[in-house]
């Protein structure tokens, strides 16, 4: 039995939650069983995910990105599956390297599957509050084409938005609509999404102001998604008609989650900003048997 310790963290963005594994020169083998031993939340640590911190020097998939981020956020969901991009996780990866002393307040690159995400650090406040975190999300796309999404015998028609990974995005009266959530909605057509999709309910709460519920490929329904929340912006502001790059201005929308808020602009070059909290935790040990 192997009883080498691996140091861990615990965090979390609007309480979508990560399993934090410091692992500089990318040495650690963590497969998909392994992850999803961390995130069960009775036998392992419990997430939603693992942020896995590797310098992008030492990851093939982030070499190229190592001259402009020194740092890789190597995100898996709680299922092992990989994904292009988390924006929660962003925040509280950068968080992790404030805490490390990687990272100063200011701003930084980090390198992710879906390219480089700039980021602002804010100064922490006098009274030693954690400064706020502001994420470049890059451009969201909005593929043509009509979807579909089902629960049950419910239908809402939703949104193709990507924002480095994929998401549906439908609009409903109520949150509660959407059911228990227990499984993934079905999408269609599924032609629409080769990868899976992430699938975000919205709900009007006020003038620029969403609430929303999500369930998120390969993790089930969280307390929140960031990616998610810049695609539910997106689309709002066009259904609302917004469009920056046409407006010359930017927009802005507060977005509820059942963990939080987020405060999410598009700017006339069509780039996307999430301000939210991030927060670590914990810091422990886990037995290295819990990656087998
Ligand atoms: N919670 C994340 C998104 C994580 C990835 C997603 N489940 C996917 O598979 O695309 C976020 O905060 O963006």
């Amino acid at each position: 039995m192997n009883s080498t310790r691996i140091a861990f963290l615990k965090g979390h963005g609007t309480e979508n939650d990560f399993v934090i594994i410091p692992d500089y020169e990318g040495g650690l083998e963590l497969s998909p069983a392994a992850v999803a031993r961390l995130c069960d939340r009775r036998a392992g640590i419990g997430a939603d995910g693992v942020l896995r911190v590797v310098r992008s020097a030492a990851h093939p998939e982030a070499r190229a990105m190592a001259g402009e981020a020194e740092w890789f956020m190597d995100y898996r969901n709680s299922d092992g599956s990989i994904a292009e991009m988390c924006g929660n996780g962003v925040r509280v990866f950068v968080r992790y390297l404030e805490r490390a002393g990687l990272a100063g307040a200011g701003d930084l690159a980090v390198a992710t599957r879906a390219g480089i995400r700039r980021v602002h650090l804010g100064k922490p406040g006098p009274d030693g509050a954690p400064g706020e975190i502001t994420v470049g999300m890059g451009r969201a796309l909005l593929p043509a084409g009509e979807v579909t999404v089902s629960v049950g015998e419910r239908n809402w028609p939703a949104r193709n938005v990507n924002m480095g990974n994929p998401h549906a995005v439908c609009f409903v009266d109520d949150l509660a609509e959407a059911g228990k959530l227990l499984d993934a909605p079905a999408v269609s057509p599924a032609s629409a999404y080769p990868e899976g999709v992430n699938v975000e309910f919205v709900a009007d709460r006020g003038p620029r102001h969403v609430a929303m519920r999500v369930h998120e490929r390969g993790s089930g329904e969280t307390r929140s998604c960031g990616t998610g929340a810049c695609a539910v912006m997106v689309a709002t502001a066009r259904r609302d008609g917004h469009d920056p790059a046409r407006d010359g201005h930017p927009v802005t929308y507060t977005v509820d989650v059942p963990g939080g808020r987020l405060v999410i602009s598009e700017n006339p070059d069509g780039t996307v900003e999430m301000t939210a909290p991030a927060v670590i935790v914990a810091e422990g040990l886990l037995d290295a048997s819990l990656l087998g």
